[in-house]
């Protein structure tokens, strides 16, 4: 039997480079693009079908910030498949994001400048939004609209006699800090990013909490500062261009610049290969590149505990049931 293996925005960045990595691996995998935009999800499809004539690959659109169609996505997924083996839970977003200039220059004199470069931690803000579910938009399309997809999708994901798994791109800008239980959407502050990403490492701690009995592991990745979209968004083009010989140097004394996607998915291909009972579910799995360009995985323990974990998991509980509430079959 083939493994059926979904990755969610799969058409750009760090996921579709997953998809490459994974295909160049095992190309007897059945790999499903689980996309917004069913136009750029074809586009990854050629791409990845020229590079792999041989594979088997098939798109199916889900668009996580929106509940609605996260249901309607995993209806065909459930008709599609009898089992998954693994559900990457990589698309995210960060818009409006801007940089703190003082922040920057302030970080570059002090003792943090190195963690400032891994982490990116006090440089930058973001304008959220409300989607038209109600929910904060970054919120939503990082981590709850993920979360519902796992439930949708929950008779395909827990088999005992053979594991699946989670594995979510996370970031090491997931911060404590920037994190509230009371405002867990994170409405009221300006790091929504940070918030949804350490909302994500709780989720996956809380998951494995519930469903290691049912054959279901959690893992989250930290891919490093990777060139995609994403950062493209950040600052534009031609100041990571300019900047690139700094990029190269700054990889001598930090190894989270992996820069290329390629290299940010390493540890999303390196669980793919490790048996989950191995893992340690308190631990993120950083993509690292070295100064000379060699590639590897680190756990590093997470900032958090199973306390916090699971007062966060009984807040989305919550929300899934008032959610579900304005999704009952017929009302959608
Ligand atoms: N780049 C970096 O340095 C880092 C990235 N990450 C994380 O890596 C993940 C991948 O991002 P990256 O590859 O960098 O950036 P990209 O912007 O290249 O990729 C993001 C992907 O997510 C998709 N996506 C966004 N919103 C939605 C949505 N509502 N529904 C479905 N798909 C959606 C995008 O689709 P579309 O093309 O339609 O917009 C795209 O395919 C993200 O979770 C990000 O937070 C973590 C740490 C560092
Ligand atoms: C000289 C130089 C490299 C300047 C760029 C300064 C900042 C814009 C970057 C320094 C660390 C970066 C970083 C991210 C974005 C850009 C920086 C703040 C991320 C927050 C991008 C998304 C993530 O998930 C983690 C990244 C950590 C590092």
């Amino acid at each position: 039997m083939r493994k059926v293996v979904v990755v969610t925005g799969a058409n750009s960045g760090i996921g579709l480079a997953l998809c490459q990595r994974l295909l160049s691996q095992d190309d007897q995998i059945h790999l499903c693009l689980a996309c917004r935009s069913m136009q750029r999800a074809e586009a990854a499809r050629s791409a990845l079908l020229s590079s792999h004539p041989s594979a088997d690959v098939s798109i199916v659109q889900v668009d996580v910030g929106s509940i609605k169609s996260v249901l309607q996505g995993a209806r065909i997924l459930t008709q599609r498949y009898k089992q998954i083996d693994y559900l990457y839970l990589n698309a995210g977003i960060m818009p409006n994001p801007q940089v703190s200039l003082k922040a920057f220059v302030k970080g570059l004199f002090s003792r943090k400048v190195i963690s400032m470069f891994a982490t990116g931690e006090g440089l930058l803000t973001q304008k959220d939004s409300v989607t038209e579910d109600g929910l904060q938009k970054v919120f939503e399309t990082n981590v709850f609209g993920h979360y519902i997809l796992i439930k949708e999708l929950e008779p395909l994901l827990c088999h005992n006699n053979n594991p699946s798994r989670l594995i979510w791109t996370s970031s090491s800008n997931a911060r404590k800090s920037a994190f509230s239980l009371s405002d867990y959407q994170h409405r009221q502050g300006q790091e929504s990013y940070s918030s949804s990403k350490y909302a994500t490492d709780l989720l996956s701690v809380a998951l494995n909490t519930h469903y290691n009995i049912k054959g279901l592991y959690s893992s989250v990745v930290c891919p490093g500062l990777v060139m995609t979209n994403l950062t493209y968004g950040i600052l534009p083009s031609f100041f990571w261009t300019l900047i690139m010989p700094v990029m190269w140097l700054i990889r001598l004394f930090t190894n989270s610049f992996t820069i290329s996607p390629h290299n940010g998915a390493e540890a999303l291909v390196w669980l793919f290969n490790q048996k989950p009972e191995s893992l340690d579910p308190l631990a993120k799995y950083h993509s690292c590149t070295s100064g000379l360009a060699n590639s590897y995985v680190t756990p590093l323990k997470m900032d958090l505990d199973d306390t916090s974990s699971l007062s966060f998991y009984e807040k989305i509980l919550d929300l899934e049931k008032q959610v579900r509430k304005r999704f009952v079959p017929g009302n959608c």
